[in-house]
């Protein structure tokens, strides 16, 4: 394996059970260091293809492999290289955060020390506490230092916000974040798309266990989000905004408490428009809403999901 190589790839992915074909073709590649998402509504595949990864399932055909070794060939490497976090985790509720820590540290031959670890996810402070007795963020967190006290090259995250309030939701997000500055590469499965956007540098979309979609996330948002709006608050002279948004934008009209809304297929012309109109006049409120990974969500796989993710 060379440092350019994928560290994950994923080519022609199977999993039959009985009548149902879980995962159907799968194809993608994670790269080093990144934050990859895995998406797709209930059923698409995602925590059949991620245990596939993780050796917890062989596939039926097709290939993956990870970190450079196949999954069904060398399953011992790999788990001695990757760190899995569940998303019903659940430790030794009367042991301390220490503890459990240090607990999930004798499994490994190597590793780090675990108040090194504690204090990289800011769990110092609670490392006296008993897991039972933390919050579902710190439990949460908890699970990530238990995961991460081994080194893995590669951690996956099954849905880690999932039940979070939006505080514990965005301490969650830096810290994932940290992880790839320090070498450790994510994939993480979500329903939420504002995690994909907050957090993942490239997603693959599954749906019926099939990739219909793998790119970087503001690829995918250029691609398939769809339109992008300006939107112009009204001041009564409006005269020359309103040519230069017909100048520049692919529809324009007027809302419905007056303002004026251009419609733009590209982001760098409505970027540029946006421009044009502060310098135009610099009083004015102008909202660039871009369109994101729900718009994506919703083109291919035919709707959005709820925070439970069903498909709507
Ligand atoms: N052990 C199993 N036996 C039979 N069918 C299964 C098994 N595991 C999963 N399936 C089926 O395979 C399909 C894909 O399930 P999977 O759990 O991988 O999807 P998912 O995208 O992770 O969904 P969720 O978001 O609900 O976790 C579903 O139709 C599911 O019912």
């Amino acid at each position: 394996m060379t440092a350019a190589d994928p560290v994950i790839s994923v080519d022609g992915l199977t999993k039959v059970y009985g009548d149902t074909v879980a995962v159907d073709g799968a194809t993608f590649d994670v790269r080093a260091d990144e934050i990859f998402a895995l998406l797709g509504p209930n059923g698409a595949g995602k925590t059949t293809a991620v245990e596939i990864l993780e050796c917890l399932r062989s596939p039926t055909s097709g290939s993956a492999t990870v970190l450079g070794h196949d999954v069904t060939e060398s399953p011992r490497a790999i788990k001695a290289r990757i760190g899995v976090v569940p998303q019903s985790f659940h430790t030794f509720d009367r042991l301390t955060v220490r503890e459990n820590v240090a607990l999930a540290r004798r499994l490994y031959d190597d590793g780090s020390d675990p108040g090194a670890v504690l204090d990289r996810l800011d769990l110092t402070e609670y490392a006296g506490t008993r897991f039972g007795d933390l919050s579902g963020g710190y439990q949460r967190r908890t699970g990530i230092a238990m995961a991460l006290v081994s080194d893995p090259d590669i951690l996956f995250l099954d849905e880690p916000t999932t039940g979070l309030d939006p505080a514990a939701k965005r301490t969650t997000w830096a810290q994932i974040e940290r992880l790839t500055d320090l070498g450790t590469t994510v994939v993480l499965t979500t329903h939420n798309m504002a995690e994909v956007e907050e957090l993942a540098d490239r997603a693959a979309l599954l749906v019926d266990g099939a990739t219909v979609a793998v790119d970087a996330v503001s690829a995918l948002v250029d691609q398939y989000g769809g339109e992008i709006k300006l939107v112009v608050e009204t001041t009564g002279d409006d005269d020359a905004v309103e040519t230069a948004l017909r100048e520049a934008a692919t529809e324009v009209y007027r809302d419905d408490v007056g303002d004026l809304v251009g419609l733009f297929e590209d982001r760098s012309r409505a970027q540029a428009a946006f421009g044009r109109l502060h310098e135009l006049d610099g009083d004015r409120s102008i909202d660039l809403t871009g369109a994101g990974m729900e718009d994506v969500f919703l083109r291919l796989a035919g709707g959005t999901v709820d925070s439970r993710g069903d498909l709507r």
